[in-house]
């Protein structure tokens, strides 16, 4: 399927999860993370979950990360260039909701991308070869095309995988893994 389809028919799917499920199948998806061998880093950027569009609730992998001392980078969107600036998550940092109701910290301590270890990655669908579909703005591809080449590209997702997406782009950076609640894809 093209990812205007895949966008169009995993949005219908997620507005149809209950407040309750999301946060049991986004627990199960945090216990599937514990079991890769992917804790031994020092810095870990999170989304910070966008509730009004029914995102995996990426509190209990912040959980874990508080619980084991990482460094958790989280991001600032600009919607004028589609790009993402990181920023260290500590006690001291205020969230605000932006336009698009996604928590961003107001400012803080900058992180550069070369830092970055591990990287959790939105996504609306995926197929069995890594590929993914986001809101379709290219913002974690300019990202994690910044980051080095070794950041481990774990997706996070609800839902199983599609075969293929058709129209994927030179641009599209592939995940290393997928994890949803049932199953751990490595690609
Ligand atoms: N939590 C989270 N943060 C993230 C992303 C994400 O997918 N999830 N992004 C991943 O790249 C970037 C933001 N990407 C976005 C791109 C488009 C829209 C957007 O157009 N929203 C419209 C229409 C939504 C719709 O079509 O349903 C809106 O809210 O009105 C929102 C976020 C960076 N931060
Ligand atoms: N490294 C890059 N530099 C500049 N433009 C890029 C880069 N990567 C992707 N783009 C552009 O971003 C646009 C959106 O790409 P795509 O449809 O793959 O978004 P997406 O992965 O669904 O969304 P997102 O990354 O925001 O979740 C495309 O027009 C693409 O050309």
């Amino acid at each position: 399927m093209t990812k205007a389809t895949l966008r169009k028919t995993y949005k219908t799917l997620r507005s149809q999860l209950s407040d309750e499920t999301i946060d049991d199948l986004s627990l199960a998806i945090a216990n599937q993370l514990l079991t890769l061998s992917i804790w031994e880093y020092s810095f870990y950027h999170v989304f910070l979950s966008i509730e009004s569009q029914k995102e995996i609730n990426t509190d209990f992998i912040l959980n874990i990360l508080s619980g084991k001392d990482k460094n958790i980078v989280v991001s600032k969107s600009d919607f004028t260039t589609n790009t993402l600036t990181n920023f260290l998550l500590t006690d001291a940092t205020t969230l605000k909701l932006n336009a698009y109701n996604i928590p961003e910290p107001v400012d803080g301590i900058a992180i550069t991308n070369n830092n970055i270890d591990v990287v959790f990655v939105p996504l609306l669908a995926f197929d069995l070869q890594g590929h993914r579909v986001g809101y379709g703005k290219g913002f974690y591809d300019k990202f994690l095309a910044t980051c080095k080449p070794e950041t481990i590209k774990i997706g996070l997702s609800f839902f199983e995988a599609e075969t293929n997406i058709e129209d994927t782009l030179v641009t599209d950076i592939k995940l290393d893994y997928c994890v949803t609640p049932e199953k751990i894809y490595a690609f």
